[in-house]
């Protein structure tokens, strides 16, 4: 399944989008953990991390999801040192401090630019945490994601896999280092496209005009992957978009 056979989820508005997203996210969450008693998800920055999360946990919490059961992981991030304000973690740590139980340990961080690692090292460590935490699936070799949340860009980028950049060709890595991305900063880790393949449900989130053409392109089926990759991102359940309806053209 991909975005043009997409389960859609409209809302008139962010808010409207914010809510349903929020409502869907507690109660898969609380299903996994009461199937499975963990439940493992990556979400993206942008605002998604800033302005959806909180709301996912408010709703999350009110619904009595125990958070000491979920581990929080990153679809990618920004090779820069710790602790400063480009860092897609620090929204992410933030929101979470609410969350009922959350254990510090459950949150699984890509190594910053100040941990001694080189970037390819860096993607290789995450690649490796990934594989010892969730395991890897009896098909292949890659760590299956109950739930990754996506952002995209107005260029159609998800993720750190941009338009254009070798990253989309990858099929045989879990995390690729990224290099040259065409929005600062230029070094990046990312979860790649057989990664998110090999995850139950991939959610793509995309609200405001600035997403319009890029989703219209995605949803056309017609792109390539180097040319729309938020138009390739797979799942083995379901892909669904929760969109806003200025996203959706409309
Ligand atoms: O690392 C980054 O530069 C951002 O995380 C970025 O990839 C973001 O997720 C998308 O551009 C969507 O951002 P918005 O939802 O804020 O438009």
């Amino acid at each position: 399944m991909d975005i043009t056979t997409a389960r859609v989820v409209r809302g008139d508005d962010t808010a409207a989008v914010d809510e349903a997203l929020a409502d869907a996210t507690a109660s898969y969450l609380l299903d996994r953990v009461h199937e499975a008693k963990v439940a493992h998800v990556a979400l993206s920055g942008g605002s998604l991390a800033e302005r959806a999360l909180p709301r996912i946990i408010e709703v999350s919490n009110d619904q009595g999801l125990d958070w000491a059961k979920v581990h929080i992981w990153f679809a990618d991030e920004r090779f820069v040192p710790r602790g400063t304000p480009e860092r897609n973690a620090g929204q992410v740590v933030t929101a979470l401090r609410v969350a009922t139980g959350f254990q510090a340990e459950n949150l699984h961080i890509p190594a910053g630019s100040d941990s001694g690692m080189t970037l390819d090292e860096a993607a290789a460590d995450y690649a490796a945490r990934l594989t010892r935490v969730i395991g890897i699936s009896s098909r292949n070799r890659f760590p299956s994601l109950d739930l990754v949340l996506l952002g995209m860009g107005p260029d159609g980028h998800t993720a750190s896999l941009f338009p254009g950049l070798p990253g989309t060709e990858v099929d045989d890595e879990i995390v690729i280092p990224v290099r040259d991305s065409p929005k600062p900063p230029d070094e990046r880790i990312s979860l790649t496209f057989p990664m998110l393949a090999e995850s139950m449900r991939c959610w793509i989130y995309a609200t405001g005009e600035g997403k319009r053409d890029a989703l219209k392109l995605a949803r056309s089926g017609t792109a390539s992957r180097s040319d729309s990759p938020v138009g390739h991102v797979t799942a083995i359940d379901e892909v669904a978009l929760f969109a806003d309806a200025a996203a959706l053209g409309e």
